[in-house]
């Protein structure tokens, strides 16, 4: 969580809000995993994984397998976890969550990107959307990728053309423009996704961390375009890592924590108790790596001095605990 002084103090305007445009009903999205150092990994950040049954391999199959030796096991990642709201035309949603909590497989599960394993996702209209991670082709150039990004999006190769100099300016990625893609830092890459995804004025525009690698002047023009978006009946999803512009940007706030929906409302009440949470999280962790580090240095062989040290810490401690 990072608090932007360029956002500070910001508020999103309300506007008078439409219908219903997505409907998110007891969404669950499982990734299969093959290796169980990964399934290990992520039960140790506290992901929902389980082992999954072992897929039926035809005879054939069998045949040619046995004798090998199985390596690693089969995982499942709950990645989210009977989540469901709904959204309404000009609303825009900030999501907030800590590292891996399922804030962008539910995005991409609302662009259609990740089939549900349960549950379902409505959405009024076609979402002509991009995406997060949006599919953009390292090789080719920043130009190739604004073509086949628009006519993806379901702009005519006209609106393309008028449109292209307008995407390359809000990008502000100069005459990289010609040069392919995988030469430009991950900023310039989120700043032209973004671009790209907001230029044919989306019915849902997903905005997925891109407006935390852009200067002020790049976020001004984010926020002039997510307004724009609203105004035009459009709904708006930002997932950021920076409180302060979900609150400048954002008229409601969804919390994710586990792949579940914890918290779901106005943008104070969500930050509050989500800012109150990642101090406790951040104090949690810290103590706990030093409880860690101090292990480490006296399972090392450390001098009784150290060791003598590190247990007057952990009584100094104990009221705490
Ligand atoms: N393709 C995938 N295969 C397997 N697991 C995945 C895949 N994509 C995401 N996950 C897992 O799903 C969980 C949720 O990931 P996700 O990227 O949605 O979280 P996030 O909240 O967006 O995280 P961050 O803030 O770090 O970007 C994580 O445990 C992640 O490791």
């Amino acid at each position: 969580m990072e608090d932007e002084a360029d956002d500070a103090g910001e508020h999103a305007e309300a506007i008078p809000l439409g219908d219903p445009c997505l409907v998110v009903d007891d969404l669950h999205i499982v990734f299969r995993v093959f290796g169980g150092k990964t399934a290990e990994s992520a039960r140790a950040q506290g992901i929902h994984v389980q082992d999954a049954e072992p897929p039926r391999r035809s005879l054939v199959k069998r045949l040619l397998g046995a004798g090998r030796q199985h390596v690693g096991a089969v995982s499942e990642v709950h990645a989210v976890r009977g989540v469901s709201f709904m959204a309404r035309h000009g609303e825009s949603i900030g999501i907030v969550g800590i590292n891996g909590s399922g804030k962008s497989t539910l995005l991409r599960a609302i662009t259609g990107l990740i089939p549900p394993h349960s549950g379902s996702v409505y959405v009024d209209g076609e979402p002509a959307l991009l995406g997060v991670n949006a599919a953009l082709m390292p090789q080719m150039t920043g130009a190739k990728n604004i073509e086949i990004g628009g006519l993806a999006l379901g702009m005519t190769p006209k609106q393309v053309d008028e449109r292209f100099d307008e995407v390359v300016e809000f990008a502000d990625i100069g005459d990289f423009v010609d040069m392919p893609m995988k030469t430009y830092s991950s900023g310039m890459a989120a700043r032209l996704r973004f671009a790209i995804s907001s230029a044919a004025i989306p019915d849902i525009l997903m905005v997925d961390e891109a407006l935390a690698t852009g200067d002020a002047a790049f976020k001004a023009r984010s926020k002039a375009r997510i307004a724009e978006v609203r105004q035009q009946a459009g709904t708006v999803f930002l997932v950021s890592h920076s409180i302060s512009t979900i609150e400048a940007m954002c008229t409601r706030v969804l919390w994710m924590h586990q792949g579940q929906l914890v918290m779901d409302g106005p943008v104070e009440e969500v930050t509050a108790a989500y800012r109150e949470f990642v101090r406790a999280h951040r104090q949690a962790r810290s103590g706990g790596q030093a409880g860690g580090r101090r292990r480490k240095r006296n399972g090392g062989g450390g001098s009784q001095g150290s060791g003598g040290r590190a247990r007057r810490q952990d009584k100094a401690r104990a009221p705490d605990a």
